[in-house]
């Protein structure tokens, strides 16, 4: 088919009521409190047509575990090239309730569903790289299709500072599937950022759609959920069926069916307690279609325009802890040029109403993000300060007034990977109101409809990347008394 109705769940997760460990039972007590609500999902996403649900990370057990705590909810799954239906022989594989359940709604409601779950594999000391537990835990995905069958596992490659409960695996593993409407690949929550496995799924294996459970915290400016999810479907070229965990507290929130023209359904909601069900209808085969956006060259258009740094002065702020070349927009309309090691940046804008209550920048920044895992960032960006305090700009800001009559930004990348951003008043999108030129200029098409919080071309140059510092060193699990109790304690955070 050329096209499918796919549906992602922003699950509110139940979470266990006490850090220490529980029994088995009732862990699946929690786990199945969890998927009774999926469950409801499940069918209402079957109703309403959908071939595939995508649930968050996280979604069926939390969060806030040791090594020790999360293992009752472990369940040991194999390879999918078993052919298992845990639904029709649930035992084959020893106790399986989460992957039986899930299999079985999946096949009661002849519906692909995507969930993430924990795996455990036991081993032993001829394998020199076993933690001295006597078990990996992984952080991990799986889909089961219409008829229940396991298809996909995924462990999670690029763990997220606090996931001490699980550990890295030895590989990143490119996981790929056929359907009827697709070639899916799927990864989870933090791997977005790093080119294994994410960027390999998209260009060298050429899927269609990225199935994506994640338990994503926002960050302004550049970093909120369906802000990066939304561009990196564009800069990859691919759907991207992102199903994040729902806890304000925690500032989760933002899902969306993001496409290569931009986000077709996406929700983004810090004020209330509830999730939602997002359904949107897709192209199977984006690569395929009339419309599909040419490849671009991101430095064209910056390389070759004249610099229009002139009088402009600049400064230093910070955007957390990365320290941007900015410079300020004190004019209604005009033209910009800011740099920063390799990097300018151009700007030409027009502000339909320019506020005395409100500052622009235009900004810079070309270096290593990070302060255990260093990863390489290239980024132009338009934005609104916190405050008319230049000291402000590059903090978190959610509301804007100014709205552009026009906008252009580009720069002179030293990377294809640049995933383009626009950011309204409240945490909003812009579908269909900016466009992406072949020569690298992000522009708006006919002004921007709401207030602009920013505009950003956010480049990743991976190889620039340094080497990850605890890949190979955390597979020794040290452990040290704590307040009189044995702890498990990996030897350093992220
Ligand atoms: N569960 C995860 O893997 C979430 C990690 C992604 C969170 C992104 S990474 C950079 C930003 N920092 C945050 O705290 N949230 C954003």
């Amino acid at each position: 088919s050329d096209t499918f109705i796919a549906v992602v769940y922003e699950h509110t997760v139940i979470l266990p009521r006490t850090i220490h460990k529980v029994s088995p039972d009732d862990a699946l007590a929690l786990m199945n409190r969890n998927m009774d609500v999926l469950e409801g999902a499940i069918k209402e996403a079957a109703q309403q047509g959908a071939r595939i649900i995508v649930t968050p990370e996280d979604g069926i057990y939390g969060w806030v575990f040791t090594r020790e705590t999360i293992y009752p909810y472990l369940e040991d799954i194999p390879d999918p090239e078993v052919n298992w239906i845990p639904c029709t022989d649930p035992t084959r594989f020893g106790r399986a309730p989460v992957q039986e359940r899930l299999s079985c709604m999946a096949r009661n409601n002849s519906i692909y569903v995507v969930a993430n779950i924990g795996d455990k594999k036991p081993c032993n000391s001829s394998d020199p790289k076993c933690p001295s537990d006597g078990r990996y835990q992984y952080n991990t995905d799986v889909v089961f299709d219409t008829e229940g069958k396991l298809v996909a596992r995924y462990h999670k490659y690029n763990l997220f500072r606090q996931e001490t409960q699980f550990n890295y695996p030895k590989e990143p593993e490119f996981i790929t599937f056929e359907t009827p409407f697709g070639k899916f690949g799927i990864f989870t929550c933090f791997d977005i950022l790093f080119r294994e496995p994410a960027v390999v799924l998209a260009t060298e294996l050429q899927v269609d759609t990225v199935l994506f459970p994640t338990a994503w915290m926002n960050v302004l400016p550049f970093l909120t959920a369906v802000e990066f999810h939304s561009a990196w479907a564009m800069g990859m070229g691919v759907n991207l069926l992102s199903a994040n965990t729902h806890n304000t507290i925690m500032s989760m929130t933002g899902s969306g069916l993001f496409t290569p023209h931009g986000p077709a359904m996406y929700y983004y909601n810090s004020k209330t307690k509830e999730g939602r069900l997002l359904v949107a209808e897709l192209s199977a085969r984006p690569r395929l279609s009339p419309n599909y956006p040419a490849a671009v060259n991101w430095s064209s258009y910056a390389t070759s325009v004249k610099n229009y740094s002139g009088e402009n002065k600049t400064f230093p702020g910070a955007v957390r802890r990365d320290i941007f070349t900015f410079s300020e927009l004190k004019h209604k309309a005009g033209n910009h040029t800011v740099c920063q090691k390799d990097l300018c940046c151009h700007l030409t804008y027009q502000m339909s109403n320019k506020s005395k209550d409100e500052v622009y920048v235009l900004g810079a920044f070309d270096g290593l993000h990070g302060s255990v895992i260093k990863y390489h960032w290239q980024i132009c960006t338009l934005l609104k300060c916190k405050s008319t305090d230049l000291s402000t700009c590059g903090q978190p800001s959610e509301t804007a007034q100014t709205k552009f009559a026009m906008f252009s930004l580009s720069g002179t990348f030293g990377t294809n990977y640049v995933f383009p951003e626009v950011l309204y008043s409240g945490v909003q999108l812009a579908p269909g109101e900016f466009e992406v030129l072949s020569d690298g200029r992000l522009q708006s098409k006919n002004g921007t409809s709401k207030p602009l919080l920013t505009v950003t071309l956010f480049g990743r140059c991976y190889e620039k990347d340094l080497p990850h510092p605890l890949r190979s060193f955390l597979w020794t699990t040290v452990y040290f008394r704590k307040q009189g109790k044995a702890e498990p304690f990996q030897i350093l955070e992220l």
